[in-house]
């Protein structure tokens, strides 16, 4: 028997996707924000592995447009992949208003459905009322008034869930595309409308206003000078805990790993295997696996901010700014997950409308400083930035990474405008006004953020198992084989392949003061950036001498080898430089096209070298 499927069905930012985590035990993304699912997720039910639940992108109808809102209307149609059995229509029970609608467009549908008044928590919390009995009577399906983050009112989901109807084998469905499409097209706004407000007039009895504190915040946070300052001071706050409290446990791991090569060295003959172990996985793994507390802690924060709500208030102070560039404040949202990674960044430009603006906007994620570039930065600021304190209270170290931060901010919206330009001479440029709603501030659920937290923390860790491991494995190969010959004069690692092609692409970045053992450690990092840094950490163990090899943390190192106009240059190279296979082939999935992807990837890669150019070129003459 094929299995039944029940899709979530709702309007951003009402919980589904807690609601499809609580449903089947995933642990997909959830912010406080709208737009954060962008595509259709499946997952087996927890209570029935007959039954497969789908996570819908939010949508406030079924005859809505753009790229993310389709894809609901398509799976309830039954145009993307079988249609479902039943519908779970979330609400969200502050905003009723907003769902209605939608519910009634599902009932014409005639699919069975159940309805979950989401955040009901909050709802109440607020003096709002509801009745939900009501509710159910007038629309004829089951009501849930459900908080989705609480595990008493989980269940009652997971039993309404079960309750509805599964497949029955052979029934013909109630409606065909064709017909389905008729009546939803047919359906008449105003008549919907009148509707919605009549039903409303019967089950709510209190209308919801928002409490003072919150009107007071918000007058706060959203004020142009105020709301601009706090900004400033939480992203500065960020990265000074980046440092500040990563500094202990990142010592921790250092000396274990140092520790393990003390080991092996004492209890391994010298000879190619206890070198595989010692410069090609702990120096390689080690030295990525560092930089886990900085990681952890700037992942929290971004979790904990996306929590709040406080983002898209953000979005809507710098919309100004954004829109001198061509971008609406749609495209904050897609470039704020860019600092977690481009990946789900250039899929949630699906959000945003307009075809240009949607292109411009996944040309730009790469630029923004993604966490595998937090590695590589924080190495060369450990190696070369002093531990200061300036101006009273600021890190150097923790400004300097604020700085980059910037950097790839100035020039995403530089870039952006620049195409604006250009587009405006041929007359494509079309501005679509931010409709964003607010989502209401909210005590973020620390259980959720943990949970995440931890999601995050094991995809580093797996990807430094997996990926990092064996490109450690396969660098130390190549940088091993062939040994030197007899009577050698230069260190072994100069007669070996990766030897000899690093002195062979080492002229094409000479300009740039680049080193052959950083042009080595750039190959395997193409497949992503923060590899560069392992690589890093093996080639310096091998080309050491057996008693520097005693020393085998990466940052003195750096801080021994390189001059600062190469490291301010390397930093400049990867703020543009596009090094992560995946981010390449998901802008090649997301527009479709092989044009657009080399145009993008080779844009970015010119941009690098001609900053890191600029950057060592001036710093080499004001320095040295
Ligand atoms: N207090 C409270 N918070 C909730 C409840 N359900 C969800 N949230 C929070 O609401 C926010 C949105 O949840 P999501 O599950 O991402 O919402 P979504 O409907 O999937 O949103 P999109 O994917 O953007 O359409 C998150 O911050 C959740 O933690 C609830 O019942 N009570
Ligand atoms: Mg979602």
């Amino acid at each position: 028997m094929t299995a039944s499927r029940f899709a979530l069905l709702g309007a951003p930012n009402c919980g589904k996707t807690v609601l499809f985590n609580g449903l089947t035990g995933s642990n997909a993304k959830v912010a406080n924000y709208a737009g954060v699912t962008v595509d259709r997720r499946e997952g087996r039910f927890v209570d029935d592995p007959n039954v497969v639940v789908i996570d819908l992108p939010g949508t406030y109808s079924l005859r809505a447009t753009s790229p993310d809102e389709k894809v609901a209307r398509d799976v309830v149609l039954g145009k993307l992949g079988q249609q479902p059995d039943a519908i779970v229509s979330v609400a969200d029970a502050t905003n009723l208003r907003m769902t209605l609608r939608m519910v009634l467009e599902v009932k014409t549908l005639g699919l069975p459905m159940v309805v979950s008044l989401n955040l009901s928590d909050v709802a109440r919390h607020r003096g709002l009322k509801i009745d939900a009995a009501k509710l159910s009577e007038l629309l004829g399906v089951p009501v849930l008034e459900t908080a989705a983050i609480d595990s008493r009112s989980m269940r009652a989901v997971r039993e309404a869930v079960a309750r509805l109807p599964r497949k029955t084998e052979g029934a013909a469905h109630a409606l065909t595309l064709e017909e389905a499409e008729k009546r939803l097209d047919a359906l008449d706004s105003n008549a919907l409308y009148a509707q919605v407000e009549d039903i409303l007039r019967q089950v709510v009895r209190h209308e919801l206003t928002l409490p003072a504190w919150h009107r007071q915040l918000d007058a706060i946070v959203m004020h142009p000078v105020w709301g601009m300052l706090i900004l400033m001071l939480i992203l500065m706050l960020v990265f000074q805990a980046v440092y500040a409290w990563a500094e202990p446990v990142m010592g921790m791991i250092e000396d274990s790993f140092a520790w393990l090569g003390d080991v092996i060295t004492e209890n391994m003959d010298e000879g190619p295997l206890a070198s595989l172990i010692k410069d090609g996985i702990l120096a390689g793994v080690g030295s990525v696996l560092v930089f886990l507390p900085q990681i952890t802690i700037l992942f929290a924060f971004i979790l904990l901010l996306e929590d709040s709500g406080y983002l898209p208030r953000a979005a809507l102070l710098l919309d100004n700014a954004m829109s001198r560039s061509g971008l609406s404040g749609r495209a904050f949202i897609p470039l704020l997950s860019s600092f977690a990674c481009a990946v789900p960044a250039v899929m949630a430009a699906r959000t945003i409308q307009d075809p240009r603006e949607r292109l411009v906007t996944i040309a730009i994620a790469p630029m923004l400083t993604c966490s595998a570039r937090l590695p590589i930065y924080a190495l060369i600021i450990a190696a070369v930035i002093p531990d200061e304190t300036v101006l009273g209270i600021f890190n150097l170290q923790g400004l300097t990474l604020f700085g980059l931060y910037l950097a790839g901010i100035v020039s995403a919206g530089f870039t952006a405008w620049v195409l604006k330009v250009l587009a405006r001479k041929r007359g494509h440029v079309q501005q679509f006004p931010l409709l964003m709603e607010l989502p209401t501030f909210r005590m973020p659920n620390f259980k959720h953020i943990l949970i995440s937290l931890w999601g995050k923390v094991k995809a580093f860790l797996m990807r430094a198992g997996t990926v990092i491991f064996a490109l450690s494995v396969v660098l130390w190969a190549l940088v091993s084989f062939p040994g030197a010959p007899e009577g050698a004069t230069q260190p072994a690692i100069d007669y070996s392949i990766a030897g000899h092609l690093g002195h062979l692409i080492q002229p094409l970045f000479a300009p740039l003061g680049f080193t052959w053992q950083m042009c080595i450690a750039m190959i395997p990092g193409i497949a992503a950036r923060e590899v560069v840094v392992s690589a890093l950490g093996t080639v310096y163990a091998m080309t050491a001498s057996s008693e520097e090899a005693l020393e085998t943390a990466l940052i003195p190192v750096v801080h021994d080898n390189w001059g600062l106009p190469t490291a301010f240059a390397f930093l400049a190279w990867y703020i543009y430089a596009p090094m992560c296979l995946a981010t390449l082939a998901t802008i090649r999935r997301e527009t479709n096209s092989a044009r657009h992807t080399l145009m993008i990837t080779g844009g970015l890669f010119a941009a690098a070298y001609l900053f890191a150019l600029i950057v060592y070129q001036i710093a080499s003459r004001i320095l040295g």
